[in-house]
């Protein structure tokens, strides 16, 4: 994992909310294990130093044992450098009035420069999470900036997107989480995420039941929750005022330790990974797709079953990501 005893992450924009979750998640050995040693540098920009500065006291007053050393900085060369991991959540927040297009714009400046200096400075082996939204073009500019990183090694969270439906199926089944398994979002992490659970299954206390057999209600599983999945993260920021932190530093988490540690034998988690062109989807965009992964490495789960309802959503979603993947070309060519 690390030529030394201890991993090297960084964490940009670890001045924000998800960063004060998620910082503590890795020191307490949530994402690595409880054995790993970390060095963590917590990047943001100049300005909120002095927050960083803060954070990094609070670190050291938990006197969690797993941590090598803390850095802070706004300089990339020092963010990057030797990184075995790298989660990206610092970005430009979408403000009232913006366009996605605009978001995009303020975007791909910031992830042009992560992906050089990831290219530049971190280790070729980096495994890079892009978390800050639009996620998957954001992380698909940062690859394209990083021809020296294999593009496998780039990949956006919808584990949020995940875990969110794996809550609504487990709230209406009435059973615990842990026992609802493999479930899948595919697409872009947008109002055009697609929940699937017809491969999901359940644990009983009779044995496995198939989750359209427990729930027993085909247009809930094909209306209100996918939509309320679809939403949630909008539901938040009504509600909330701010957009999800905890849950998201938990998704991150959860994202960040299987693909270090693996995931259970045929089970299935989602990530947002470079398209290798399965299930139709064109090559080159970054598609949340349902992943096994094994030895740090994750492999498309293949063969699937695609009825025409499936074929739809997944084709509403790929079409936004195309023309994302579209926008973003024109931006960087323009920069
Ligand atoms: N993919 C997902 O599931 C998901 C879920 C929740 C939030 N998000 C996204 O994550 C991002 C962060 O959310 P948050 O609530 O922590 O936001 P926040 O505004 O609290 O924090 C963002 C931080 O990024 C920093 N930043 C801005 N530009 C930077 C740069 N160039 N380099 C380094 N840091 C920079 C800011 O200074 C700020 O401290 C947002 O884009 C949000 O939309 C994604
Ligand atoms: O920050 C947002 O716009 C919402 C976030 O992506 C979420 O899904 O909670």
């Amino acid at each position: 994992m690390s030529s030394n005893d201890f991993i090297s992450i960084v964490v940009t924009g670890a001045a924000g909310q998800i960063g004060y979750s998620l910082v503590f998640n890795i020191i307490r050995g949530d994402m690595f294990g409880t054995e790993q040693k970390v060095r963590v540098v917590l990047m943001d920009i100049e300005p909120m130093l002095e927050g960083l500065k803060g954070l990094k006291m609070e670190i050291e007053d938990s006197c969690y044992p797993l941590v090598q050393e803390i850095v802070i900085t706004s300089d990339p060369k020092t963010a990057f450098t030797n990184v075995d991991y790298a989660v990206l959540v610092g970005g430009m927040p979408r403000k009232e009035g913006m366009q996605r297009v605009d978001l995009l714009r303020a975007n791909a400046a910031i992830f042009k420069v992560q992906g050089k200096a990831l290219n530049d400075y971190a280790k070729k082996t980096v495994k890079v999470l892009v978390v800050a939204n639009p996620a998957n073009t954001n992380a698909l500019i940062a690859l394209l900036n990083a021809p020296n990183i294999p593009p496998e090694n780039f990949s956006c969270l919808t584990r949020l997107d995940h875990n969110r439906a794996k809550a609504q199926i487990a709230m209406k089944a009435n059973v615990n989480v842990k026992d609802v398994h493999n479930i899948i979002v595919w697409g872009n992490h947008s109002l055009t995420i697609y929940p699937d659970t017809r491969c999901g299954y359940i644990n009983l206390p009779t044995g496995k039941a198939t989750i359209a057999n427990v729930i027993k209600n085909e247009a809930w599983l094909q209306g209100d929750f996918v939509s309320t999945v679809q939403v949630r993260g909008a539901a938040v920021i009504s509600a909330r005022k701010l957009s999800s932190a905890a849950s998201a530093a938990k998704a991150i988490t959860d994202h960040m330790h299987d693909w270090a540690l693996g995931t259970p034998e045929g089970e299935y988690v989602s990530m947002g990974v470079h398209s290798d062109g399965s299930y139709g989807v064109p090559v080159g965009v970054i598609f949340s797709y349902p992943v096994t992964i094994k030895n740090g490495v994750y492999s498309i789960v293949q063969g699937l079953p695609i009825d025409q309802y499936t074929r739809e959503k997944i084709d509403l979603t790929t079409k936004e990501l195309v023309e994302e993947k579209e926008s973003a070309t024109k931006i960087l060519a323009e920069m």
